[in-house]
């Protein structure tokens, strides 16, 4: 999704712009955002970078929210005032029976002993294992408060046996004393009441009841959360809380928090971008707690694999080695900074520079790019409006005549950032991030402009969309075609595409419009075969006469100009293997004979032209229908 689209979207679907709202209501928009976020990345309507980053915005808002304890912002971790939220939250207390009446209660068999030892004016009071009462079915001893535990053994006024018990019973008892329910059909589990842990001086079964629970129960709002935020959660989040064992109270009970509870099953959904260290969400939110342990990621920052000048003499990108790498550019932020790297370093060119003269011929194609590329780029005050540039050219023609090196050239001569791009290694190497790096493609051009992408071999990108083809090719092409059309370039943007082919017939028809220049590069004729042999002899030692030059050239009527290369390659090997074998080692270069006519004739032998007349019909005709030449 582009950033136009993005900040749309976000607008319409997250608009809590009333102000009076209150805490409640605010979490549950934040909460169902979150959610409208995670469906909107899994239906494909929002990029991994985009959710990241919009996940990272709302769920600190959300926590936010859940966090603060001012009662006009915050809900203070769902307590009670908003408990009603929790739509399932069962709380069985108001159903639920207790058999411990108070007459009861007296006729266990503990409390008759305690009365009878009250009585009796001292000794020991109860024996471990006493006391039983029966509470529930489940039994989650690390559920219990500390002093529950035994960790305050010398303290403790109850003391679990085996099983301990469930926090929900441990709640409703709390809350009321009198009434400690269960449900009555349920299996029993057992308490032990220590004879210790009864209030001294007080022989009172009841009162001793009420005492003791008041005393060692936290309070119940606190009590409630537990019971709700245990209800239907599994194990999964006790890992999460190993870290504070020893120092929290809480430590080696299931309870966490809402948002702890959001966070670990986020965690889990995100498991195995956290395992790569790519940025998550929850990992943002976890940020805010502890404090500045930012994980790399999204917001990480970029450093570009070229190191600039000043960056290599100062020892690093802001003569810091230590620092983290940076993005450079606002509108870059939603692309991870793996596609970033990789269109910085393998798809900018860094070639040899190529001159205008160095391509030999093709007169008509350099005036043209001269016209509509390189001028642009140097005056874009003058090339505006019905002057200004198209947005993309197409080169076509017969392999090897020169397409890739105007392109080279481009790159040189036009002052421009210059892209290049092979397009069979955007649909095969990167499977799967084709579209990704499509647009962050562009959205790099954009931060680099003026600027040129240059698209080798754009048949294989741009080829006819078929019913059959992979769905992520066409994925590719789709968005390669939306860029192209500037859909998300406004008017100013001076990215201009290239695109070279030597199958034309094959290029998608809306992408052959969207190429709105389409420059045919033909085969040499006479003066540019000559050039290119020119060009090439004069770093050779040569004997090369004018005539024997013309004959050169007539001799390769149909050769292309890497046929004319390959031509030339071969005659200057000819020197080499006239010199005898014993002598290779010892020869000196001087020594080397110059290329001479005779070793052209030789070569004329073995290279022949690569196109045949066949495929050249193909393209003039290619070149009469669709070609802007003259
Ligand atoms: N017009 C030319 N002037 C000088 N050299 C040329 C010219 N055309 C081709 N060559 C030589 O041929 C080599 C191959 O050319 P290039 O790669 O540009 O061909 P191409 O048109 O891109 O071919 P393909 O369609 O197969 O990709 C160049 O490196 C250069 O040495
Ligand atoms: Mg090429």
């Amino acid at each position: 999704m582009s950033g136009a689209h993005l900040d749309e979207w976000q607008r319409r679907s997250f608009d809590i712009s009333s102000g009076n709202c209150t805490p409640e209501q605010t979490a549950d928009a934040y909460r169902a955002h979150i959610l409208s976020i995670q469906y909107a990345w899994a239906s494909s309507q929002l990029s991994q970078a985009g959710m990241d980053s919009l996940l990272r915005t709302y769920s600190e808002r959300y926590a936010a929210v859940l966090d603060s304890d001012d009662p006009r912002t915050g809900l203070n971790n769902y307590a009670d005032s908003a408990l009603h939220l929790a739509r399932s939250q069962r709380n069985h207390s108001g159903k639920w029976e207790s058999f411990l009446t108070m007459e009861s209660v007296l006729e266990l068999p503990c409390v008759q002993r305690m009365i009878q030892a009250g009585k009796g004016g001292g000794g020991s009071l109860v024996a471990a294992g006493d006391v039983n009462i029966s509470v529930g079915q489940e039994s989650r001893g690390s559920s219990l408060p500390a002093a529950f535990t035994g960790d305050r053994s010398d303290t403790a006024l109850f003391k679990p046996t085996v099983p301990p018990q469930p926090k929900a019973e441990v709640i409703t008892s709390a809350s009321n004393p009198n009434s400690f329910s269960h449900p009555p059909a349920q299996p029993q589990s057992v308490f032990t009441h220590p004879s210790s842990a009864l209030p001294q001086g007080n022989p009172g079964p009841a009162g001793g009841t009420q005492n003791s629970q008041s005393s060692y129960l936290p309070n119940s709002n606190t009590s409630k959360r537990k019971n709700f935020y245990n209800t239907d959660r599994g194990d999964g989040g006790r890992g999460q809380q190993g870290g504070q064992a020893g120092s929290d109270p809480r430590a080696g009970s299931n309870f966490k928090t809402a948002r702890e509870q959001f966070i670990v099953e986020q965690q889990k959904k995100h498991s195995n971008q956290a395992r790569t260290g790519q940025a998550s969400w929850p990992a943002a939110a976890v940020k805010k707690s502890l404090g500045a342990n930012r994980p790399r990621g999204t917001f990480s920052k970029f450093v570009s694999p070229i190191p600039r000048q000043e960056e290599e003499e100062e020892g690093g990108p802001n003569g810091n080695s230590n620092q983290e790498p940076q993005i450079v550019d606002e509108r870059l932020k939603n692309f991870e900074p793996k596609i970033i790297e990789l269109i910085m370093s393998e798809i900018m060119d860094h070639g040899p520079p190529v001159a205008w003269e160095d391509i030999a011929g093709l007169e008509f194609a350099k005036t043209t790019i001269k016209e509509i590329v390189v001028w642009p780029m140097l005056r874009p005050d003058i090339f505006t409006g019905l002057r200004g540039p198209p947005k993309g050219i197409l080169l076509f023609g017969p392999p090897g005549t020169g397409k890739t090196l105007i392109g080279k050239c481009i790159a040189c001569q036009s002052g421009a950032t210059f892209f290049s791009i092979s397009a069979s290694s955007l649909t095969s190497k990167w499977v799967g991030e084709g579209e990704k790096m499509v647009r962050a493609l562009f959205s790099i051009a954009r931060c680099h402009q003026p600027a040129v992408i240059f698209i080798d071999e754009i048949d294989s990108l741009l080829s006819q969309r078929t019913d059959g083809e992979h769905d992520s090719s066409r994925r590719i092409k789709t968005e390669f075609l939306v860029q192209l059309d500037g859909a998300t370039t406004s008017a100013e943007d001076r990215i201009l595409v290239v695109g070279a082919t030597n199958r034309p017939q094959e290029i998608d028809e809306a992408a052959r419009r969207r190429l709105a220049k389409r420059l045919y590069i033909p085969l040499p004729e006479g003066t540019a075969r000559r050039q290119i042999i020119t060009n090439l002899m004069t770093q050779e030692k040569n004997q090369l006469g004018e005539p024997e030059l013309d004959s050169v050239v007539a001799a390769t009527e149909g050769f292309s100009g890497a046929d004319m290369t390959q031509l030339c390659r071969e005659a200057a090997l000819g020197p080499i293997r006239s010199i005898q074998l014993s002598d290779i080692t010892t020869i000196t270069a001087d020594q080397v004979r110059p290329i001479q006519y005779r070793d052209f004739q030789d070569a004329l032998q073995t290279v022949r032209p690569s196109v045949s007349s066949k495929d050249l019909e193909l393209y003039e005709e290619w070149n009469k229908t669709f070609g802007c030449g003259r």
